[in-house]
């Protein structure tokens, strides 16, 4: 990883939430129309997650053919775009909304079409609205698979947000209006 991350010295690591589903139980969809994890939005990466032990998640995507930035692989676009999310979703345990401050991405191996990754995120710890996260994805099926190596790292900087964070764009979400008669849609 570079070393352009520095964690604060006064993190605290939240708890546990009491009801809390534990390891293996899958975490819902955070909103249906979401590019990275809803299942309303056919244009989506349609990623899964399950709680892991403590504060880890873990994410899983597949590498489809239309996620291609050089000849085979993967777009680095769209692998930050899953680590967004997986990180994203490791806040879950929260309970408040989260929005990205900052995302930076270590690309360490190509990662070819057809692969199957896996990403484990976490909280590494909390100061005020800001959460601090970390995530790496390994390919766990395909063409290059290896769970021993990983492929790529984040670090992410979340901020809880009001729900008023989302008031102003609440009448977008299929789509901006552009004529009486009707909305545009994805
Ligand atoms: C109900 C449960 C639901 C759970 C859903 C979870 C799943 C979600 C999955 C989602 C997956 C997809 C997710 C997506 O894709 S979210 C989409 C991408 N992100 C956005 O659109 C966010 C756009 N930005 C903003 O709205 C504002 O800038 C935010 C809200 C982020 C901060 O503006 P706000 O006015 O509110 O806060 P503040 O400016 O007083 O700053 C507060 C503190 O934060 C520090 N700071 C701020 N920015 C940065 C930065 N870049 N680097 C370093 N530090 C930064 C700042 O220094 C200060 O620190 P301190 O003074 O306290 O020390």
């Amino acid at each position: 990883m570079s070393g352009t991350w520095t964690l604060p010295d006064d993190l605290t690591l939240p708890k546990l939430p009491d009801d809390h589903p534990g390891a293996g139980a899958p975490i819902p969809s955070h909103w249906s129309k979401c590019f990275g994890c809803g299942d309303d939005q056919p244009a989506g990466m349609a990623m899964q997650f399950t709680f892991g032990e403590g504060l880890e998640i873990t994410g899983m995507l597949d590498v489809a053919n239309r996620y291609q930035g050089g000849p085979g692989f993967i777009h680095g676009g769209i692998l930050s775009t899953a680590f967004d999310e997986a990180q994203g979703m490791a806040c879950m345990v929260l309970r408040r909304p989260v929005v990205t401050g900052h995302l930076q991405i270590d690309f360490a191996k190509p990662i070819p079409l057809g692969s199957v990754l896996e990403l484990r995120a976490r909280i590494d710890g909390t100061v005020r609205r800001k959460v601090y996260t970390s995530a790496e994805a390994r390919i766990v099926e395909g063409p290059f698979a290896d769970p021993d190596v990983v492929v790529a790292t984040s670090r992410g900087l979340f901020l809880t947000v009001g729900a008023q964070h989302f008031d102003r764009a609440k009448d977008f979400v299929d789509g901006i209006p552009r004529s009486p008669h009707g909305t545009s849609s994805v």
